[in-house]
């Protein structure tokens, strides 16, 4: 039965149809082409033709629900996507027709309106969850770079300005259940069952319609910044160098001096322009995962536990003041983060910047050759990421000059509260 959204009754979840087995646009994930694969529809504007849990624009779906409720928005409006088509052709590549291979995005996702564009003039509200365009970048580290001749321009990649032409990428997550409870271990029902109580019963879905596989989650999802030719990502014999980059706002943004995020990410972009400079591509993947992916309040209260401890804030408790606060040290967890390199094609990473074991692993066990690792120079450590950096090396992160043994690490201490 289809229940418009329009009217005073609220359905609280849906069932499967009885007595039917195949939905109007079925799911079938990594089948060979689009069309058999089918369209991601997670618009609400006709709920009979939903296939997917959840709604499209992660977290930005609360937005557009205030937007309707203060009547500034009509609740059946759909995209004009005139024009919004992609400035670069990414894929398809095989990777995209593996199941296994990609599960937390939609490989179709910035095509939507291509490949299903029968499909939209029909009628059915289907939404691109991927969008492709170009930009010029400016930040300072890149003129400190040029002004100290690292970096010279070439006039396509880095301009005489300092801008650098990239084409950048905004992912959503589109969660394929059953392959991401594989990567993490679990069974589907468990993992569907986990999220619908951990979300405090937000996607009754979850757990009422397990002939629905996919699910939109309010989370935020990617971007990638991509310096040079996009085709060298998929030329074997051209030269990829990436950082995969997690989001700290307070040293991204405001440069916070705690920890090394923003000095590492500058440091990518420079190698990245380097890269593209000499025939090669770069790759920033730029992932919401603010503060370890357990979110900025968490983070700003570990740091007040950090620097208020007996002893005050020491590389050796580092990774234990996050626990305290948050049951976990870290909820990034980075078997899903693969997924956007392999939707890129990229099968080798010849510079990565990045000195995580976790991010290495959860690559290299995906199948992306890594070359080289390469760590933070240590002069772009700031005044009060010693701490972080020290403890991370000894965590196991990459380091070619040896981690802290465990004096070592006791003697790491940062600033004081009432130093700041
Ligand atoms: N919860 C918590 N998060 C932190 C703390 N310090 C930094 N972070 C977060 O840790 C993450 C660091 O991410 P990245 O810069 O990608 O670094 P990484 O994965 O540790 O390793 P690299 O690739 O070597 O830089 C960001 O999400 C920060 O917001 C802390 O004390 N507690
Ligand atoms: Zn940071």
């Amino acid at each position: 039965m289809t229940t418009p959204n329009r009217t005073t009754h609220i359905r609280l979840t849906s069932h499967p149809e009885p007595g039917t087995s195949t939905h109007r646009f079925p799911l079938r994930w990594g089948a060979a082409t689009p069309k058999e694969r089918g369209p991601v529809i997670g618009s609400v504007t006709n709920p009979a033709d939903r296939n997917v849990i959840g709604a499209h624009g992660g977290a930005y779906s609360l937005y557009r629900a205030l937007a309707i409720s203060a009547r500034a928005m009509n609740p059946l409006a759909r995209p004009d996507l005139t024009n919004t088509h992609p400035t670069a052709g990414i894929g398809p590549h095989p990777s995209w027709f593996d199941p296994d291979r990609i599960v937390s995005l939609d490989p179709w996702g910035h095509m939507a309106g291509e490949v299903f564009a029968e499909e939209i003039a029909s009628g059915v509200d289907i939404r691109p969850t991927i969008a492709v365009t170009k930009a010029r970048l400016n930040v300072p580290e890149i003129l400190a770079a040029m002004g100290a001749k690292r970096l010279s321009p070439d006039g396509t990649v880095l301009h005489a300005s300092g801008d650098i032409s990239v084409t950048k990428v905004a992912v959503d997550p589109v969660w394929h259940l059953p392959g991401i409870a594989q990567r993490f271990g679990v069974s589907d029902s468990v993992l569907r069952r986990t999220l619908f109580e951990q979300t405090g019963g937000m996607y009754p879905e979850l757990v009422t319609r397990p002939d629905m596989n996919v699910f939109l989650p309010p989370i935020g999802g990617a971007t990638v910044y991509i310096m040079g030719d996009v085709a060298a990502l998929t030329d074997d014999k051209r030269r990829i160098a990436c950082r995969v980059h997690d989001e700290c706002n307070g040293s991204d943004v405001f440069g916070s001096d705690i920890c090394t995020c923003r000095p590492y990410l500058m440091h990518g972009i420079e190698e990245c322009v380097r890269e593209a400079q000499t025939g090669g591509a770069g790759v920033i993947v730029y992932n919401r995962k603010e503060g370890r992916a357990l979110g900025e309040v968490t983070k700003f209260l570990v740091y007040n536990a950090r620097k208020r401890q007996e002893g005050g804030d020491q590389a050796s408790t580092y990774f234990e003041r996050t626990e305290c606060v948050a049951g976990v040290q870290d909820a990034r967890f980075q078997q899903l983060m693969p997924d956007v390199l392999h939707w890129l094609g990229i099968r080798r990473i010849d510079r990565l910047m990045s000195m995580s074991n976790m991010k290495h692993d959860a690559l290299t066990e995906s199948g992306i050759e890594i070359v080289e690792r390469v760590p933070i120079p240590p002069e772009l450590v700031p005044p009060d990421a010693s701490v972080e950096i020290e403890a991370k090396k000894a965590a196991g992160y990459y380091t070619p000059d040896g981690a802290p043994d465990a004096d070592g690490l006791a003697a790491v201490k940062g600033r004081d509260l009432e130093k700041f």
